[in-house]
């Protein structure tokens, strides 16, 4: 980190955007592989949050793969720059007093653990979307698991590329054979159960 690069304090900060927002800012981390739900999950998350008057932003690996992290791919060392950017953006969301939702893979607890060193006590909510491979790869929405297993894909979560998965989130989403709403409403009625919205 080059020293010539000095931090400005700003006249507004965290508390007073908060305050300003009516809630209490949070990151709410979904983690999972491939096919688990994170983004059904989260879609449905959000709608119901900002039906309830949260200010919200939700953001998705595939969709800021087509952007912010374009140039990355799917090694290990892209993986764990994926998460640093996502962790980064995050923090500046927090601190905006936005909720917000990420959906990634996030496969690697260092990686997750270092968003949540960026963050106060309290603001980082993982929730550990616990969904089997099996089922995972019975869904195959993207017809990934298809390529992966064919060779077509290398380098696939879960297949040939690692998932640790958390051993103490704050929410641990088990699998229920159920629709995606009744999964959202039930990690919704988690989290306002346990005070993180
Ligand atoms: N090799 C490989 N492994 C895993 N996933 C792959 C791969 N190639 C493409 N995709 C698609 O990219 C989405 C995962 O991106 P993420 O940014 O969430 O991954 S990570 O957090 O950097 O591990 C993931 O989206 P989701 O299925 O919604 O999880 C896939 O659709
Ligand atoms: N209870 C559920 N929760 C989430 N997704 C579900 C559920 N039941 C079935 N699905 C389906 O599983 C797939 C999950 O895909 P997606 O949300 O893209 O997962 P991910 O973002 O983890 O890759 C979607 O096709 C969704 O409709």
């Amino acid at each position: 980190m080059s020293t010539n690069i000095v931090w400005h304090e700003h006249a507004v900060n965290k508390q007073e955007r908060a305050k300003a927002l009516k809630q209490k800012p949070a990151v709410i981390w979904l983690t999972g592989l491939s096919g688990s739900g994170k983004s059904t999950i989260a879609n449905l998350l959000e709608k119901k949050l900002f039906s309830e008057q949260r200010k919200t932003y939700l953001l998705d690996g595939d969709n800021v793969r087509h952007g912010l992290c374009g140039d990355l791919g799917f090694d290990d060392k892209d993986r764990v720059e994926n998460i640093r950017r996502i962790s980064e953006v995050s923090k500046l969301f927090v601190d905006s007093g936005t909720v917000i939702i990420t959906a990634f893979i996030s496969p690697f607890k260092a990686d997750r653990a270092y968003c949540r060193s960026l963050l106060e006590t309290g603001e980082f909510v993982e929730v550990f979307v616990d969904t089997p491979i099996e089922v995972c790869e019975q869904r195959d929405p993207k017809g990934l698991y298809k390529k992966a297993r064919s060779g077509d894909i290398s380098n696939f979560t879960g297949i040939d590329s690692a998932y640790e998965a958390p051993e103490a989130p704050e929410v641990h989403l088990q699998y229920v054979d159920e629709s995606p709403e009744e999964t959202a409403q039930r990690l919704f009625d988690l989290l306002v159960a346990k005070g993180y919205v």
